[in-house]
């Protein structure tokens, strides 16, 4: 896997930040200055604004950016369906209908690298919650392609904010903001009604994506942490104004909207914007940034304390969703089973593997690998499988570096995940009797101390 802390090619300038009010421009004096909608905006540019938020949200959530460009987006012709049979991100509109609703644990083999389609055709609805019509809930995407997406096109999902986590190859992401280059164990966040094209400069990609439905993503809480640590602010790069000139081809711009595919002709780029500035805006973060807090007295800390990102429910501390990592770190807590503890969760947990092995897993065939997933749902127990709770109960135990060389993630929310019939059935990679493996074999290590006395009657009277 690439080593973190990546440095930044020349050809990608960044500005630094989260939830910043970013203001950038491609040629000098293309930003108004003191007024938003100028009635000559400078070089004959027109001004849009793009809302992340009602125009009446809160201050303090508000995201909204102004965008200075050639030509208005609204400029292009009516849009078409373009759903097909292969294009399965809710193809019924009633997301709900199409879920399956399952209490076993799963767990998927790799999904397979697909040369065939670009980024537009790449995504596969494997999971979710909720509806994007009614804004609420996420939907879990696994994406592979082999394809630029065409030179002459632009895709937007009106549906929520894609959080993508590359896992094999890189993604070139020309935005209406400016560039963005995605590496695996880096991610972006690309928000709702943002156009972009994906380019392949190393050839396939493969990896999963979070759609937030509703609201946005933020930085956790730090409480008694302190004012630095886990993802810190400046370490999310926002890109800078970029643009093209071209009135005279023609575009096809497609659109996510409500889980179908559209698409609209227009005789212009959509990247035409000169100058933006705003607080509304795609970013990427390198996950070899993070700040890991950990233990160092005893016990197996809630994986919170991983959390990158973070999407608030409307209850406080509950989340729609999180995205955890678990990066390499050191464990020397004393006398402690130093995997993760067997669990119910009220919250499910789906999770990946960008690279490398997971510690509370056997890696290996069948196992949890590289671009495989698992998903552990409302209440549906799980915990280390037996081979790795036989070891981590023998171990001897010393400070020691877990995760070497890996990166596990977990898409963490309130609401009960369904699966789509191409996750359990069309994408062939369910793993048969992942539950009867993992944990079946466990045996009960149970001893009742010789001549103590019963306080307590036990339910068989002895
Ligand atoms: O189930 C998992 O592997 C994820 C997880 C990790 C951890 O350290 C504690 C709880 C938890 O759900
Ligand atoms: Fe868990």
């Amino acid at each position: 896997m690439p080593s973190t802390k990546f440095a930044v090619p020349e050809k990608y300038l960044y500005q630094n930040g989260f939830n910043c009010y970013h203001e950038t421009e491609a040629i000098e004096g293309a930003l108004p200055i003191g007024a938003n909608s100028p009635q000559k905006p400078p070089y004959g540019l027109y001004a849009e604004k793009l809302s992340g938020t009602a125009f009446t949200a809160p201050r303090h959530e508000n995201q909204q950016s102004w965008l200075y460009r050639i030509l208005p987006s609204s400029a292009h012709e009516a849009f078409q369906s373009r759903d097909s049979p292969g294009y399965n991100l809710n193809p019924e509109n009633k997301p709900s209908g199409t879920f399956h609703q399952i209490p076993n644990q799963l767990r998927w083999d790799p999904f397979d690298l697909d040369e065939s389609v670009d980024w537009v055709h790449s995504l596969h609805l494997v999971a979710g919650a909720g509806d994007s019509a009614m804004k609420s809930g996420l939907g879990i995407m696994i994406f592979a392609a082999g394809k630029d997406m065409d030179a002459h096109e632009a895709f937007y999902s009106a549906d929520g904010d894609f959080l993508i986590v590359p896992q094999h190859g890189v993604l070139d992401i020309q935005t209406e903001f400016g560039p963005l280059l995605v590496r695996p164990n880096e991610i972006c966040v690309i928000p709702r009604g943002v156009r972009y094209r994906v380019t392949l400069p190393e050839g396939p990609v493969r990896g999963y994506i979070l759609e937030l439905y509703q609201h946005h993503f933020t930085l956790p809480e730090l409480g008694p942490i302190g004012s630095n640590g886990l993802a810190n602010t400046r370490d999310f790069q926002a890109p800078v104004a970029a643009f093209t000139e071209d009135t005279a081809s023609t575009y096809t711009l497609s659109a996510k909207f409500a889980g179908h595919l559209f698409s609209a002709t227009q005789h212009h780029t959509p990247f035409d914007v000169v100058a933006w500035h705003g607080n509304y805006y795609p970013y990427k973060y390198d996950l070899g940034r993070f700040n890991a807090i950990g233990s160092v007295t005893y016990d197996h800390p809630d994986p919170s304390i991983y959390t990158v990102l973070t999407a608030p429910s409307d209850r406080p501390g509950t989340a729609v969703a999180d995205f955890v990592i678990f990066p390499p770190r050191w464990l020397v807590q004393e006398d402690t089973f130093k995997p993760p503890w067997y669990h119910r969760n009220c919250m499910s947990e789906f999770m990946g593997l960008i690279d490398g092995a997971y510690d509370a897993k056997e890696p290996g065939r069948g196992g949890f690998q590289p671009a495989g997933a698992s998903l552990h749902n409302v209440m549906s127990a799980h915990g280390p499988d037996a081979a790795t709770h036989a070891k981590a109960s023998e171990v001897e135990l010393r400070p020691g570096k877990v995760g070497e060389g890996s990166m596990a993630f977990m898409f963490e929310s309130c609401l009960m995940v369904g699966v789509t019939e191409w996750g359990l059935k069309k994408c062939a990679k369910v793993q048969e009797g992942y539950n009867r493996e993992s944990w079946v074999p466990l045996k009960a290590h149970f001893r009742r101390p010789a001549g103590m006395k019963v306080v307590v009657a036990t339910l068989d009277g002895r």
